[in-house]
């Protein structure tokens, strides 16, 4: 039966799920959640996040949320399926995509997350970008990817010579920062470069990010 993935299109939360299902040849349907109606913080989408947030997953009886969350849900359940994102069959690889997985969601979140906020969602508010905010999370986002330009320069990708989850992971939101004046953040540094090069245009993330259109003209 079909996976059923709440949210939308356009969210970089939701394409982080359905770029994993699409690494796993998943079978899924998108039910779009209308934030700009609201939707997300009305039931019934709250029976399935009381957050309030998208994306959320149901499989059969099986309710999930947290995109994080859900994607391991799904690259564990498909596992033999697609390209292996969890390296299942051994234990040290799994344990170190498990290190940057932390590290996306620790480290290179809290910095990324509020530039893109900044870029995309508070012109949709009415407000200007705040400067500040742009600079003080620039700062912390250099240090952190200092450490991948270095991390980089001696594997192919974070966890290892393979692509996993924890590149996967940062896809979403590099795809919008990329598209902010501060790329160049990345383009500076050849090892992150080259990375992003290579995890953006596999074609799971190729098919999603055809529907990222946030901050285009008409949304
Ligand atoms: N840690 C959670 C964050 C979900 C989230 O912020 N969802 C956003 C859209 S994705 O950018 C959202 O629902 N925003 C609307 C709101 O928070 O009101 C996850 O990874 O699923």
């Amino acid at each position: 039966m079909a996976l059923k993935l709440y949210g939308a299109a356009m969210s970089p939360c939701t394409s982080r799920v359905m770029t994993c299902l699409h690494e796993k040849e998943a079978d899924f349907e998108l039910i779009p959640i209308d934030l700009f109606a609201g939707e997300h913080k009305q039931l019934p989408f709250l029976a399935k996040n009381p957050f309030g947030q998208i994306p959320a997953l149901e499989d059969g009886d099986l309710s999930l949320f947290e995109s994080r969350a859900i994607s391991a849900y799904v690259a564990e359940k498909y596992k033999e399926a697609g390209h292996d994102l969890i390296r299942y069959q051994s234990l040290k690889e799994a344990a170190e995509v498990k290190v940057w997985m932390e590290v996306e969601s620790q480290q290179y979140h809290p910095a990324i997350s509020p530039i893109i906020f900044q870029f995309f969602a508070a012109p949709l508010q009415g407000k200007v970008p705040d400067q500040a905010i742009i600079d003080e999370n620039l700062e912390k986002l250099g240090n952190v990817l200092s450490v991948y330009e270095e991390k980089l320069s001696r594997t192919k990708y974070l966890a290892g010579d393979f692509y996993s989850l924890a590149d996967l992971f940062h896809l979403s939101f590099t795809y919008y920062f990329m598209k902010t004046p501060c790329a160049n953040l990345i383009n500076e540094r050849p090892h992150v470069k080259a990375w992003w090069e290579d995890i953006s245009s596999r074609p799971a993330f190729q098919k999603v990010a055809s529907a990222m259109t946030f901050g285009e003209k008409g949304n």
